[in-house]
């Protein structure tokens, strides 16, 4: 494959056959900690292997623990239960998940520990992170407020509660849940008021972490108390990735075609499944479609808004700014390329002035993913229908889903490489 770029050549028949999407990324990043926390040998099967969790993996060792990996979607993985200090910084690419989960985990390590990512996530907050465990006596130094954090860590914090403000990531809200499970005593975390990007990641956090023996209670909901238990090593089964899923499901709705992913869609637990039913309604989406408890979902539901009959409104999608990209800006960016005026972003919303009769035309358009790999997934779909979409970067993609081309592929898409 071209490393620059990728044209997709719509196909002349609606898709049809069976592509199961890969391991959730989100899963496989909670059950990779938990496992590398917990003393003993955990086998995560139906796991991610991609770049997100690969970062994962190798801090992981970086710090002591062994990974090995039998297959391509199996991680085995040998911990003590404690995680080093790495001579090298640990460096976690764009992999939001890897890098706040391990922040806040390092911090009940002992010693000096480094979390650094790539030029993009060295743009994406931590700040409420690094001030939730200062005001548990942890030093730590984030200068920009983003990645790099230095943590010197003593192996305990010296308070037993913390609040925690969520408004930019429900990540932090996970990394605190997973590191507290390990420390001296009962913990309890409070969110500094009542916003938080999609719950259902919460629910992700507590399930994994339940399944490597943690004990949590909610006495409110915006209140979780965590019991000192540490983790107990296990085999632990990770569910398909809902978000690859959104990809599919939209490219059977555009195409009129029929994709078994292998999976029902009420099987999920992760937050994205719930666009299923938003995907399913096309052409006759909702008028407004609230994005905040399936954000990621968003640039595959935005991409079809533009075939959809009416228009679309995207509200609650404050957070996509802070993502891999600032996603509210790529749509829109990417939309108008392809036609002037499908797009309006207002304040924080989203508008898509839907055009069905795109369908069929000759729009020749590049479209800049800014080493996004959603804006590439997304915008892949109106490659289905649109002739001369040109994905810019299309190798990003390998941060959730590096068989995603070869996927299309599958299916009978014709990619242009060239
Ligand atoms: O906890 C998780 O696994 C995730 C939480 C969400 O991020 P934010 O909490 O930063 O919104 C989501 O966008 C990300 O892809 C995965
Ligand atoms: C926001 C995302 O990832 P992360 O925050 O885990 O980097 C995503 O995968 O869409």
């Amino acid at each position: 494959m071209s490393a620059d770029q990728l044209t997709i050549l719509p196909p002349d028949h609606p898709l049809k056959g069976h592509v199961a999407p890969p391991g959730s990324k989100s899963i496989t990043n909670r059950a990779l900690l938990l496992a590398g926390l917990a003393k003993g040998t955990s086998r995560l099967t139906g796991a991610l292997k991609s770049d997100d969790t690969r970062y994962m993996a190798e801090a992981l060792r970086a710090m002591g623990v062994t990974v090995d990996e039998p297959d391509a979607t199996t991680f085995v993985v040998t911990s003590s239960g404690k995680l080093n200090p790495s001579s090298e910084p640990l460096f976690l690419g764009n992999a939001g998940t890897a890098t706040r989960f391990l922040t806040a985990a390092v911090a009940l390590g002992q010693g000096r520990f480094v979390v650094d990512g790539d030029q993009h996530m060295r743009k994406r907050p931590i700040q409420p992170l690094v001030d939730a465990l200062r005001s548990l006596g942890v030093a730590v130094e984030a200068p920009t407020g983003c990645p790099p954090v230095t943590i010197d860590a003593t192996g305990r914090f010296e308070k037993n509660r913390v609040v925690i403000d969520a408004g930019l990531s429900s990540q932090y809200v996970s990394a605190l849940l997973m590191a507290a499970a390990i420390a001296a005593e009962p913990f309890e975390i409070e969110l500094a008021g009542a916003d938080i990007g999609a719950r259902g990641y919460i629910d992700l956090t507590l399930s994994a972490m339940r399944a490597f023996g943690a004990k949590v209670e909610q006495p409110s909901p915006s209140v979780w108390r965590i019991e000192p238990t540490g983790y107990t090593a296990t085999d632990f089964h990770i569910e398909p990735d809902a978000s690859a899923a959104t990809y599919l499901w939209g490219a059977e709705v555009l195409t009129g075609g029929s994709i078994d992913i292998g999976t029902p869609a009420t099987d999920f637990t992760q937050p994205d499944a719930k666009a299923y039913d938003v995907i399913s309604a096309f052409p006759h989406m909702p008028a407004v479609i609230d994005g905040s408890q399936m954000q990621d979902a968003i640039p595959t539901i935005a991409v079809l808004a533009a075939f959809n009959k009416t228009p679309v409104r995207f509200v609650g999608i404050a957070n996509l700014r802070v993502k891999e990209c600032d996603r509210i800006r790529a749509l829109s960016t990417g939309l108008n390329n392809i036609r002037q005026g499908l797009a309006t972003e207002e304040g924080d919303d989203l508008v898509v002035a839907s055009d069905p009769a795109l369908a069929g035309q000759t729009l020749p358009a590049s479209i800049d993913t800014f080493a996004d790999h959603r804006i590439a997934m997304s915008f892949a779909l109106a490659g289905l229908k649109i002739n001369g979409i040109t994905i810019l970067d299309p190798g990003c993609v390998a941060k959730t889903y590096p068989h995603y081309w070869d996927a299309l592929s599958s299916l009978g898409v014709a990619l242009d490489r060239g």
